[in-house]
């Protein structure tokens, strides 16, 4: 799909690409590095203070890739400035290119309706809306166009098996989500991001305000998605990054300095042969 172009229903509810069948399958394996996200000399601040210096760093297309580093390095920041969330913060001005599957996202004739379909987001906390949980799949299908009843049911069920939550939600489709349990709440928000067939999806802490059983269930969901995904995970989890990622970007901030990226790399190589001192430092826990 041409980023430039609005999106379509005819698009999001097409069967080509996206929707498995019946529960989802681990994807295919991350073997053939191919840039879907390529990040070169991003900078961003809010107005006078600088949240990340000259980052560039590709995404690779199907792999899950964890931004690791202490708390107020830019992982946030580098994560919203992908999908343009950082357009809604009034004093934040970004300098350098972001490409998403080619395209500048901040060009002029660049389609951030497109954009954030292609490009989901989970937050830490789950968001759901306020609404029923057949009401919290729907209200962005409709957004984008789609309106037949009968494929925004298909739609919302396909999503709901995909993360898990179909055989625990069926016979409860409108009563409110907030009903739900934190873990069955964060796995909607999932569901609801992927109504959208989104390529990508970028995900903030998602497991962190979960307990520790509701965790492991989003974690091996979020397994699974690789390869039907490109995954980009912010975690100060580093156990959890090694066991889901498959590359790792390293960010570090020195005091009253801005965010940079340290080291990228295979999750393994970060996390057992890290060529920077630092990463090596923040891995054994002696730092950060
Ligand atoms: N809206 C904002 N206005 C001003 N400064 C901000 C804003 N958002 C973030 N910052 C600052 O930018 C820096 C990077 O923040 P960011 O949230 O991106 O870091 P982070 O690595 O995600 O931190 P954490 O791991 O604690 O979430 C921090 O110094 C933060 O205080």
């Amino acid at each position: 799909m041409n980023p430039n172009k609005p999106v379509t229903a005819q698009a999001i509810s097409s069967k080509e690409g996206g929707f498995t069948l019946g529960p989802l399958q681990m994807g295919p394996a991350c073997c053939d590095p191919e840039p879907v996200i390529e990040v070169e000399n991003l900078s961003l601040r809010y107005g006078d203070k600088t949240a990340l210096d000259k980052v560039t760093l590709d995404i690779y297309r199907g792999c899950i890739t964890a931004l690791i580093g202490p708390s107020g390095c830019g992982k946030t920041s580098f994560l919203s400035a992908i999908n343009r969330l950082t357009d809604l913060i009034p004093n934040c001005v970004i300098g350098g290119h972001i490409r998403v599957d080619g395209q500048d996202i901040h060009t002029t004739e660049s389609n951030v309706q497109a954009l954030r379909q292609k490009v989901g987001m989970v937050f830490q906390k789950p968001t759901p809306f306020p609404l029923s949980i057949r009401r919290n799949l729907s209200l962005p299908l409709c957004e984008y166009g789609v309106t037949r009843r009968s494929e925004i049911d298909a739609i919302s069920e396909q999503v709901l098996r995909d993360v898990g939550l179909w055989d625990e939600v069926c016979d409860r489709l409108d009563t409110t989500a907030l009903a739900l349990s934190g873990g069955q709440q964060q796995r909607l928000c999932i569901a609801r991001a992927l109504t959208l067939r989104p390529k990508i999806l970028l995900m903030d802490e998602p497991c962190s305000a979960l307990d520790p059983m509701a965790s492991g269930v989003v974690e091996d969901l979020i397994s699974r998605l690789q390869g039907h995904y490109t995954i980009v995970i912010v975690t100060h989890n580093l156990a959890q990054a090694r066991r889901i990622a498959n590359y790792a970007a390293f960010f570090w901030v020195k005091e009253r300095a801005a965010g940079q990226l340290i080291e990228f790399g295979r999750c393994q190589h970060i996390f057992e042969s890290p060529t920077d001192p630092l990463t090596a430092a923040y891995i054994n826990g002696t730092r950060g």
